[in-house]
C-alpha cells in the first residue's frame, strides 16, 4: 500500500473541529532576530474579510493550528546558535547578509501552506532568510535580485548539489535538474524540437484532437446536470497530450472517462499520473525535512514511499522506451529493405536519433542511424529526459487552467468575454465542437488577447511553480548590498511575488486580467523578472508557447459551449503542497450547455 502523506510525521494533524484554541502571538526574539508571530484565530478572520483578498482563496493557518512542539523547539534552539555562529563570523568578515526571520523548521511547520506563509514574510520584506544548518536560504521578491541570479550572473547560479540530491531520485539527470553541458545539450535539441513547425503542427493539432474529446465528456455532464471533477478531466487531457507529444501514442484517458472509466491506457494512464503527483509531493518534502537523508537510508516513512512510486513511474517509462527502441529498429530494418523511411515527430523517437546520430549537439537527421540509435541509446538517460517533459507537460498547464477555471467561475464576465472573443476570432463559423476545435488555428488563436492575458493573470496569482530556487557557486553580492556564499541557495517566490503591492500597485491580490491589456486590447507583456511564472534568462521555460497554446485551445472549446460555475460557491479551494500548485481534493464545477 502507498504511504499516505496526510498521516506521516510531516503532516500537521488538523485542528480539531470545535477547537477555539488561542495562540500565543509574541514574537519570539533571539539574538535580534524576530520569529514570526503565528496569527489568532482573529487575525484570521479578519485577514480573510479584508477586502481585496475577498477576491482570492487563501489558506488558513488554522488548518494546521496544532504546532509540533518538537519543531518550534528545535527552531528556537537552531536559531539561537546559528545566529550566535552568524554574528561572530559576519562581524568578523564585515559582511551583510538578508535578515533571518524564521528557521527551516518553520517552513517544516507551515508546510502545508507553504506559499501563504512564504508571502506573509515577503511582505515585510523583499529580501529575508530562513535559518538552516550547513548553508544559507535566501528568499526574494525582488525583480533586481531575480534578474541578477537569472540572468546578469547566470553562471554563478544554477541547480547545483542541493537540487540535484533534493530531486535526484525523481528527475535523475532530466533537463530540469542539469547544469553545464548535459544541460546544454538538452536545451538544445529541445529547443530545436519545440520550435519545429512540424512539432507546431503536431502538436496543434493534438491539442485540437483532445479539446474536442474533453468537451464532449463536459457535454456528457452537462446534460445529466451532475457535477464533476474538472481537474482530474484537465489531467486527463493533458495526460493524452503530452503523452502523444512525448511518446506518438495516444493513452486515452479521456476515452476511457467519457466511456464509463474502466479500461487499458486509461488506468494504466492513471495510476502513472497518481504516481509522478505522488512522487513530487515527497520530493518536496526532502525542502523542509532535514532528515530525508537518514530516512532514505532506512527506507522509512515518506522516503520509502517516494521509492515505491519512483519505481512505479520507472517501469512506466522505460516499457515505453524499449517499446519505441524496437519499433524504431524494426522499421530501420523495414527502410533497409526499400520501405518508407521512419518519420516519427514524437520527441522520445527525436531524442533517440539526436542522442547518437549527432553525439548529441541537437542537429538531429531524422530517419539516419536509426537502428543504431535504438540499439545504443542510454535508457536511464532517455528516461530523464523525457520524464522531465512529461512531468513539465502534465501538471503546469492543467494546474494554471484548473486555476483559470475556479476564477472564471468566480468572475462570470470572464467566462462572457472569452466566449465572444472565440467566436470572433474563428469567424463564428463552426458549429459542432470538433469544427470549432478545428478552427483553432495558431492565427485564431494569436487574436485572442483576452483570454490570453485572463490565463496569464491566472498565472500570475497561481504560478504553476509556485518557489524556485538556485544555488550559489562562488561568493557573490546582490543588487541591493545582501551577501551571498558559496553553497548558499536563493529563492525567488513567483507565488509571493504576484501577490506583492510594492510589484503590482493596491490591487495586487484582485483577479484583474485587463491589467495586462493594451488601450488598443493588445497583450501587453511584462519585464519576466517581475511576472516570474514562466522562469526567465536562459532557463526560461522551453514549453511556454506550447503551453499557451494548448490552454488556449482547451479554455476557447469549453467557454464556447458551456458556461462553468462552482458546484459550491462557499467551499474554500486551496492547493495541495507539492512542486507544482495543484488544487486539493480537486475542483468540482456544474456546466451548462450554451
Ligand atoms: C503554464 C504552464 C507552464 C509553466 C508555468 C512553466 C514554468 C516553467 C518554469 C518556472 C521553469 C523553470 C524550472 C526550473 O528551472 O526550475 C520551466 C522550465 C521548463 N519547462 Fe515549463 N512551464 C509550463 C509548461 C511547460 C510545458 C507544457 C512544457 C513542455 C511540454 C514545459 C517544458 C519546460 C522545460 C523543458 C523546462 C526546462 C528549461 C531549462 O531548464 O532549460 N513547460 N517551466
Amino acid at each position: 500500500m502507498f504511504f499516505d502523506a496526510r498521516s506521516s510525521p510531516f503532516t500537521l494533524p488538523d485542528r480539531p473541529p470545535n477547537c477555539n484554541c488561542q495562540r500565543d502571538t509574541t514574537p519570539a526574539t533571539v539574538l535580534n532576530v524576530t520569529l514570526p508571530a503565528l496569527p489568532t484565530y482573529h487575525q484570521n478572520q479578519k485577514a480573510k474579510a479584508r477586502p481585496p483578498l475577498a477576491n482570492l482563496p487563501k489558506q488558513s493557518s488554522m488548518d494546521y493550528t496544532t504546532p509540533p512542539t518538537w519543531a518550534a523547539f528545535a527552531g528556537l534552539a537552531l536559531l539561537a546558535i546559528i545566529s550566535y555562529v552568524g554574528a561572530v563570523r559576519r562581524r568578523r568578515s564585515g559582511r551583510r547578509y538578508p535578515p533571518a526571520v524564521g528557521t527551516v523548521f518553520h517552513k517544516l511547520y507551515h508546510f502545508r501552506r507553504l506559499h501563504d506563509y512564504l508571502t506573509d514574510l515577503s511582505r515585510g520584506r523583499k529580501t529575508f532568510r530562513l535559518l538552516a544548518p550547513g548553508r544559507r536560504l535566501i528568499y526574494t521578491c525582488d525583480p533586481a535580485v531575480v534578474e541578477h541570479i537569472l540572468r546578469a550572473n547566470f553562471a554563478n547560479y544554477g541547480k547545483g548539489a542541493f537540487n540535484r540530491d533534493n530531486t535526484g531520485d525523481l528527475l535523475g539527470d532530466g533537463i530540469f535538474a542539469v547544469d553545464g553541458d548535459r544541460w546544454r545539450q538538452q536545451r538544445k535539441i529541445a529547443s530545436h524540437e519545440f520550435a519545429s513547425s512540424a512539432m507546431r503542427d503536431f502538436s496543434g493539432a493534438v491539442f485540437r484532437t483532445n479539446a474536442a474529446k474533453l468537451a464532449a465528456v463536459v457535454a456528457v455532464n452537462a446534460a445529466s446536470k451532475q457535477p464533476m471533477e474538472f481537474q482530474g478531466l484537465l489531467q486527463k487531457a493533458a495526460m493524452d497530450t503530452i503523452f502523444a507529444v512525448t511518446f506518438g501514442s495516444d493513452l486515452d484517458t479521456l476515452g476511457a472517462a467519457s466511456s464509463g472509466g474502466g479500461g487499458g491506457g486509461g488506468d494504466e494512464g492513471s495510476r502513472f499520473a497518481s504516481a509522478v503527483d505522488d512522487a513530487s509531493e515527497f520530493t518536496l518534502l526532502r525542502y523542509v525535512n532535514p532528515f530525508w537523508k537518514a530516512m532514505r537510508l532506512l527506507n522509512v516513512g515518506p522516503e520509502a514511499a517516494l521509492r515505491e512510486r519512483v519505481k512505479a513511474v520507472d517501469a512506466f517509462v522505460y516499457e515505453r522506451i524499449r517499446a519505441r527502441s524496437e519499433e524504431l529498429r524494426a522499421a530501420a530494418a523495414a527502410a533497409r529493405q526499400g520501405g518508407l523511411p521512419v518519420a516519427r515527430r514524437d520527441m522520445l523517437s527525436r531524442f533517440i536519433e539526436a542522442a547518437t546520430t549527432t553525439g548529441g549537439d541537437g542537429a538531429a537527421t531524422a530517419g539516419a542511424g536509426t537502428a543504431a540509435a535504438a540499439a545504443a541509446v542510454d535508457h536511464k538517460y532517455l528516461r530523464d529526459i523525457v520524464l522531465s517533459i512529461v512531468i513539465a507537460g502534465k501538471d503546469t498547464s492543467v494546474e494554471a487552467l484548473a486555476w483559470f477555471f475556479y476564477m472564471a467561475c468566480k468572475h462570470p464576465r470572464v467566462q462572457e468575454r472569452v466566449f465572444r472573443e472565440a467566436r470572433e476570432a474563428t469567424g463564428e463559423k463552426a458549429s459542432s465542437m470538433d469544427e470549432f476545435a478545428r478552427c483553432l488555428t495558431d492565427e485564431a488563436l494569436g487574436k485572442m488577447h483576452y483570454l490570453h492575458a485572463a490565463l496569464t493573470e491566472t498565472l500570475r496569482l497561481y504560478p504553476a511553480l509556485p518557489l524556485n530556487n538556485k544555488e550559489c557557486f562562488s561568493d557573490d553580492v546582490l543588487p541591493g548590498g545582501f551577501s551571498v556564499g558559496k553553497g548558499d541557495v536563493v529563492f525567488y517566490v513567483p507565488y509571493a511575488m504576484g501577490r506583492m503591492e510594492y510589484l503590482w500597485g493596491s490591487d495586487a491580490e484582485v483577479f484583474r486580467p485587463e491589467r495586462w491589456l493594451h488601450d488598443n486590447g493588445e497583450f501587453q507583456q511584462e519585464s519576466p523578472f517581475k511576472f516570474t511564472a514562466f522562469q526567465a534568462g536562459p532557463r526560461i521555460c522551453l514549453g511556454k508557447e506550447f503551453a499557451y497554446r494548448q490552454m488556449k485551445v482547451l479554455a476557447a472549446v469549453l467557454l464556447r459551449f458551456f458556461v462553468f460555475s462552482l458546484r459550491d460557491e462557499e467551499a474554500s479551494v486551496n492547493y495541495r503542497a507539492t512542486i507544482t500548485l495543484l488544487i486539493e481534493h480537486g475542483l468540482h464545477l456544474m456546466a451548462t450547455p450554451r
